[in-house]
């Protein structure tokens, strides 16, 4: 088999990442799986529910990395992998676990997958979706309070504490490591449309 083609997809929180992701997933559909870093934030059921709430989730040792390059490597190397999966609203891994098949096509998704040299040496294309912090703010009190069980309250207090300096730390200075920058992601048709010719180009 062919060595599937890998792309990271980074970029601040709400910036546009996961709507860039479902617009290759749906346009490539089953040759497509993908990877979310969030999914491989590390357990903390030492901790309680409240405890949890105060953790910095915007740093890189927030995540076991060691264990998404395995898993990467396994899918790379044809091999089907069982993937964590996160509850947001628990601040906690869950029992579940996906599997996750290999595919033609892998997409790994996250705010620092830039971060980590190890990570980036498996990617073949690295995408920054580059949105301005007003309007991911924006974006993510909507997401946050809706689908992630947060009051404003506590979507503010966490931006300001570990979101927005985290952003700053690691987050922004990563761009520098992609090979494109994709303003504003999947609403970014000429964008979207380069991107889908090149792994177009993977298939022929
Ligand atoms: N270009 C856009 N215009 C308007 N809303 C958008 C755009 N891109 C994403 N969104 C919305 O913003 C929210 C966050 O986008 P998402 O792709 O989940 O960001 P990320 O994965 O980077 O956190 C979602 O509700 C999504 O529908
Ligand atoms: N328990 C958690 C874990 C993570 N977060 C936040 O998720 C953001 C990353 O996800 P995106 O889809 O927005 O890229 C990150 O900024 C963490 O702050 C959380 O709120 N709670």
């Amino acid at each position: 088999m062919k060595r599937p083609l890998v792309i990271g997809i980074a970029g601040g929180t709400g910036s546009g990442k996961t709507t860039l992701t479902r617009e290759l997933s749906r346009r490539f559909s089953e040759d497509v799986t993908v990877l979310y870093h969030d999914n491989y934030y590390k357990r903390n059921d030492h901790l309680t529910y409240a405890e949890r709430t105060q953790l910095n989730y915007d740093a890189p040792e927030a995540f076991d990395t060691d264990l998404m390059i395995e898993h990467l490597r396994q899918l790379i190397n044809g091999e089907a992998i069982e993937c964590p999966v996160y509850d947001f609203a628990d601040h906690n891994r869950s029992d579940e676990t996906l599997t996750v098949v290999p595919r033609p096509v892998i997409i790994v998704e996250g705010i620092l997958i830039f971060c980590f040299p190890q990570l980036c040496d498996l990617f073949d294309i690295k995408l920054f979706v580059d949105t301005d912090a007003d309007v991911r703010i924006l974006r993510r009190v909507k997401r946050d309070v809706i689908e992630r069980g947060r009051s404003i309250e506590s979507v503010e207090t966490q931006y300001l504490a570990t979101v927005k300096p985290m952003h700053e730390l690691y987050v922004e200075p990563s761009k520098r490591k992609a090979d494109l920058i994709v303003p504003e992601g999947g609403h970014n048709n000429v964008a979207l449309e380069m991107i889908i010719n090149r792994v177009e180009r993977h298939f022929r």
